[in-house]
């Protein structure tokens, strides 16, 4: 079920001939918003699965969509940091959905999930417009803000046009309170950089300002302690 996503708005796509009397009854419902935040591995794109699933499970066409700057596990899927995924449409801004899509594909379909919504610049104009004017359900996951805690992308932007935010909290690593934040764990200071835990971590309001570089050297004098604990046991 979790891979019929896209293959719903593709069939979408090709059962065609769309009656106006269709596209009536489709701009007269109402549209819905959802924003589900948190940091990175709080669980963002797991709800959002979740939420898409369950649509698709009650008769709903849904289909899912991805910022294609995510190119971390797979392009042509949204996938979670535990390996849960899902067929999406990888596309550099939600304008181009459209015309990926096709019009009368689009306009049968009910729900729309949204993932790494803070790489999407058009986000609120899109959501806008889905929602307001075309009556779709669009469930939006993204980073509220990035590692340096400022407003990331539009995420916040589309906060007053929602009916629900749900801001969702990970693990902290260092001590295992709830995070709402994200360290990075590297020197590089663009705002933009993909990655996963090789790059990130959870951290709490306490732990948030450690050092990258110190955490990502602590760990790895943890591991070699680790290895040679193993390597000694193994010599016994
Ligand atoms: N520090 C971590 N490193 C790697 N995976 C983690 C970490 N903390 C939690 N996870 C896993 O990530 C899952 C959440 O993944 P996902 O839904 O992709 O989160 P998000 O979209 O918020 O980044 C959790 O259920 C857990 O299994
Ligand atoms: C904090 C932060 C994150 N990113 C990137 C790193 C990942 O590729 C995504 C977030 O993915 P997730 O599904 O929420 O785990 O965003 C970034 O580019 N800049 C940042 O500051
Ligand atoms: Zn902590």
């Amino acid at each position: 079920m979790l891979s019929s996503a896209r293959s719903v708005s593709a069939a979408a796509q090709s059962r065609g001939g769309a009656g106006g009397a269709e596209m009536e009854v489709r701009a007269a419902q109402s549209g819905e918003i959802h924003v589900i935040v948190g940091p990175m591995f709080a669980g963002k794109t797991t709800a959002l699965l979740r939420r898409v699933q369950a649509e698709a499970s009650n008769g709903r066409s849904v289909a899912l969509i991805k910022s294609d700057k995510d190119n971390r596990y797979a392009l042509d899927s949204v996938v979670t940091h535990d390996g849960a995924k899902m067929p999406c449409w990888a596309i550099p801004q939600l304008s181009s959905f459209h015309e990926k899509l096709g019009i009368e594909a689009y306009d049968k379909v009910d729900v729309i999930g949204i993932d790494e919504a803070q790489f999407l610049d058009d986000l609120h104009d899109f959501c806008c417009k889905a929602a307001d004017r075309d009556g779709k359900i669009i469930v939006v996951a993204g980073l509220d803000g990035d590692y340096k805690r400022k407003k990331f992308g539009s995420v916040l932007d589309i906060v007053p046009l929602a009916d629900s935010v749900t801001k969702l909290t990970a693990r902290c690593e260092l001590c295992g309170r709830r995070a709402f934040f994200t360290l990075r764990k590297t020197q590089e200071t663009r705002t933009e950089l993909i990655g996963g835990a090789d790059v990130y971590m959870p951290v709490c309001r306490q732990h948030l300002h450690m050092d990258g570089q110190i955490v990502m050297e602590a760990t790895r004098i943890v591991l070699d302690l680790d290895k040679s604990t193993v390597r000694s046991h193994a010599l016994k």
